[in-house]
């Protein structure tokens, strides 16, 4: 596979507080790409700088192309979409006015066939296009949050905790249909999750965050034929921040 997304000594700060420092990862095209690690060691951090909503140093190429002074906006017409932790859709609007808020870039006909796209690939929100959004349950609030991001079009999704808050049945569904998202569109997606039940399943990649940097990467198939492999995963999670 060749790489879609080059991150390079990327570092992230609030103030004096350092979100991750100096993290390099690769993502290959189609890849799926998983961040593991404790609370507060930097993953969300890497998700932000590479959107472009942090105060972030460091290279961040895409396709090819230096994004790094890049804004947030043009990263998402580049193709790089991220979707928070929370979800953070607008609940007060309905179902499709959240939808119609992930398409605002593109021509009526093109979010027409999107729109339609994801509501068949969700049918749990279909029939609710005209509801608000606050109305709809936990994992079928995740779902819009998903589909608002795939409205756009991305060729990355930067996908913070889908599982947060979600029963585990919500959790396998919106895995699943992540997986069928990937598989028709060869979408590539960034990960963070807590839920090492899908990450093993879904990634193709792990890479270990500890205290704001990145401590080693290894293939997902690596993990279960590996003593070494196995002991870096429990430390990514296990890892207080210094
Ligand atoms: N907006 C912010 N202002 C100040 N400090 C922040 C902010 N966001 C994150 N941090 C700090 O940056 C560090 C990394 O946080 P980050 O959210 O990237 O970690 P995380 O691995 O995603 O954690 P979690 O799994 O709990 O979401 C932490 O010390 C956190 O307190």
């Amino acid at each position: 596979m060749s790489e879609l997304l080059e991150v390079r000594a990327l570092s992230v700060r609030y103030g004096a507080t350092c979100g991750i420092a100096e993290a390099e990862i690769s993502v290959p095209a189609g890849g799926v790409v998983s961040l593991l690690g404790a609370n507060g060691a930097g993953k969300s951090s890497i998700l932000k700088g590479v959107a472009g909503l942090a105060d972030a140093q460091g290279e961040v190429i895409f396709e090819g192309r230096d994004l790094s002074r890049a804004s947030a906006r043009e990263r998402v017409k580049s193709g790089i979409v991220y979707v928070p932790e929370g979800r953070e859709i607008v609940t007060a609007l309905t179902v499709d006015e959240n939808l119609t808020l992930g398409g605002f870039l593109l021509d009526g006909r093109t979010r027409a066939a999107r729109r339609s796209a994801i509501l068949d690939l969700f049918p749990e929100i279909a029939n609710r296009t005209r509801a608000p959004a606050w109305m709809l349950s936990g994992g079928e609030q995740q779902m819009l949050a998903i589909g608002r991001a795939l409205m756009s079009g991305p060729r990355l999704l930067l996908l913070d905790e889908p599982s947060l808050g979600l029963a585990p049945l919500l959790i396998r569904r919106v895995f699943e249909r992540l997986a069928q998202i990937r598989t028709e569109t060869g979408l590539s997606i960034l990960l963070v999750e807590q839920n090492y039940a899908m990450v093993s399943r879904f990634s193709d990649v792990l890479y270990f965050v500890r205290s704001g940097q990145i401590s080693g990467h290894r293939l997902a198939s690596e993990i279960d034929m590996s003593e070494e492999a196995r002991r870096q995963l429990l430390e990514s999670y296990l890892g207080a921040r210094h």
